[in-house]
């Protein structure tokens, strides 16, 4: 059984641009590559098609030295003297991430953050389709939450089939987390994010990811309070 939390984990085989199995990438790397991808994407719709790596680095907010090693790992090292050809950049490293699948995405808990992430505009533009939002609440059931209709958990197993959903959020209470997640992973997704506060076990080959803002903001507090002490530096 495995559990992770939103530290992040090591990506096994993540596929290169040609779509075949690469060599893993270290967990860092793979979550500043995300960041190297906005960066990009905002380059594309601006229509600039070249980017050096100090320009790319400094929009990305990492060293120069550390964006060429991490792009290393994706195999892409850019010209010397004419740096790195956006889209095609943009486009290995969405493939390297898995950001080139089809991704459909369904939504348990159909509360104050449910709803909101299921009417968030930006998932589709990367890549993220919701495709079903659930709920237990009976008065909640049949609500259409943006252009989606709340479905009853009950139906859940079929919902999933029906509409392909292949990644599944947790927004849901903590004392259901479990079970509802139990669920989702017998049904066959094997990809979960969990916005409950607790630690859900899950069997070996399923990822799941935490997402826990109590936690960050205490990291970020911590940081606060060393740049405040006397000596420190930010
Ligand atoms: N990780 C974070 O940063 C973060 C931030 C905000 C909220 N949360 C957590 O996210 C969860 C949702 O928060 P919220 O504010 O939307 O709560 P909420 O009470 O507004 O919504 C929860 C929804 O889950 C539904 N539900 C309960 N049992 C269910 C079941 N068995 N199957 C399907 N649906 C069920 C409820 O009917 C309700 O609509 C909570 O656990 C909360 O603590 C986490």
């Amino acid at each position: 059984m495995t559990s992770l939390d939103s530290t992040p984990q090591p990506v096994p085989d993540l596929p290169d641009a040609a779509g075949t199995p690469a060599k893993q990438i270290p967990p860092a790397a793979v979550a500043r590559l995300t960041l190297y991808l906005r960066a990009l994407n905002t380059l594309l719709a601006e229509g600039i098609e070249r980017v050096s790596s100090d320009s790319l680095a400094e929009a990305s907010g990492v060293s120069s030295s550390t964006l060429r090693k991490d792009l290393s790992h994706v195999g892409s090292y850019g010209t010397r003297g004419v740096g790195y050809e956006v889209q095609y950049l943009s486009r290995h490293i969405a493939a390297a991430l898995g950001l080139t699948h089809d991704w459909k995405v369904a939504i348990v808990g159909a509360g104050n953050l449910g709803k909101a992430l299921a009417r968030y505009g930006g998932f589709e533009s990367r890549g993220f389709d919701v495709v079903a939002i659930f709920d237990a609440d009976q008065m909640v059931v049949g609500n259409e939450v943006g252009w989606l209709r709340v479905s009853d958990v009950a139906d859940l197993e079929t919902v999933l089939h029906r509409t392909g959903a292949n990644m599944v959020v947790l927004a849901l209470p903590a004392a259901v987390a479990q079970g509802i997640c139990d669920r989702v992973v017998a049904a066959g997704v094997h990809s979960v994010l969990s916005f409950a506060p607790v630690m859900l076990q899950v069997p070996e080959g399923v990822n799941l990811r935490k997402v826990d803002m109590a936690t960050e903001l205490q990291i970020l507090a911590y940081h606060a309070q060393r740049a405040q002490a006397p000596g420190q530096t930010a």
